[in-house]
């Protein structure tokens, strides 16, 4: 139970909640903003004005939220490359041939912003993940907890804890980027991790 706790525990601080300072702090535009406003609304519908807190039903009425959350996760990805080891010869369709035991890896940040698979790709879009949106979208277009027989085993559990942490933060507070995407950089590790610190300011609500 401790080892799993801590699993828990270091995985949210390296990646939940890096999804969670990544989409808030980084995406300063109208969109982001106007996008707080509507999750807060459906907050209200599905757990109305009281101080309740959501139950796993509830979490799982909140459709819109977790559209901007995989739009989060898009942008800002919080592994942003994995590495495999190749097990068999993969001849790829523009004609070079990658060899059995090599290390490949898979740059997830750059794949999610491919213009040849993204319209739009630097632009937060709350819609991206529409039903409609995603029914022609090619099955690893979009891997933010990895694909295949290796991928993210928390993945369920992350965004459940991200909307319970967004429910309780946003009911209680408007938060404001004082950085901009124009100051922060990005620097090179496992997990996607700021050259430093990001600032965003807490406006308590009414
Ligand atoms: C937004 C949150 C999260 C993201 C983006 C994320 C992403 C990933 C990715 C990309 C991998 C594959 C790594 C690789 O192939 O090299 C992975 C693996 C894994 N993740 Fe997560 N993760 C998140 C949260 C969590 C949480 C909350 C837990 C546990 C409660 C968790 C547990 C694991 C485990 C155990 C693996 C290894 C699976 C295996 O190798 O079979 N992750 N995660």
């Amino acid at each position: 139970m401790a080892g799993s706790g801590f699993v828990k525990a270091t995985s949210w601080k390296f990646t939940s909640c890096r999804c969670f300072n990544g989409g808030r702090i980084y995406e300063t535009d109208k969109r982001f903003n106007i996008a707080e406003e509507d999750i807060l609304q459906e907050i209200h519908e599905v757990l109305g004005e009281s101080d309740k807190f959501p139950t796993y039903n509830d979490l799982n009425k909140m459709k819109f939220m977790e559209r901007c959350i995989k739009e989060c996760l898009r942008l800002y990805p919080s592994v942003p490359f994995i590495s495999r080891v190749i097990g068999e010869d993969i001849k790829t369709t523009t004609g070079y041939t990658i060899p059995k035991g090599c290390d490949v890896n898979i740059h997830i940040y750059d794949l999610h912003r491919a213009p040849q698979i993204w319209e739009n790709p630097e632009k937060f879009d709350r819609d991206r993940f529409l039903p409609d949106n995603i029914a022609t979208r090619h099955p690893f277009a979009y891997i933010p907890f990895s694909a295949g027989p290796r991928n993210c085993t928390g993945q369920r559990y992350a965004l459940l804890e991200i909307k319970t942490a967004l429910c309780g933060i946003l009911s209680k507070f408007k938060l404001e980027p004082v950085d901009t995407p124009q100051t922060c950089r990005h620097k090179t590790d496992l997990v996607l991790r700021p050259n430093g610190e990001i600032k965003v300011r807490f406006i308590p609500r009414k």
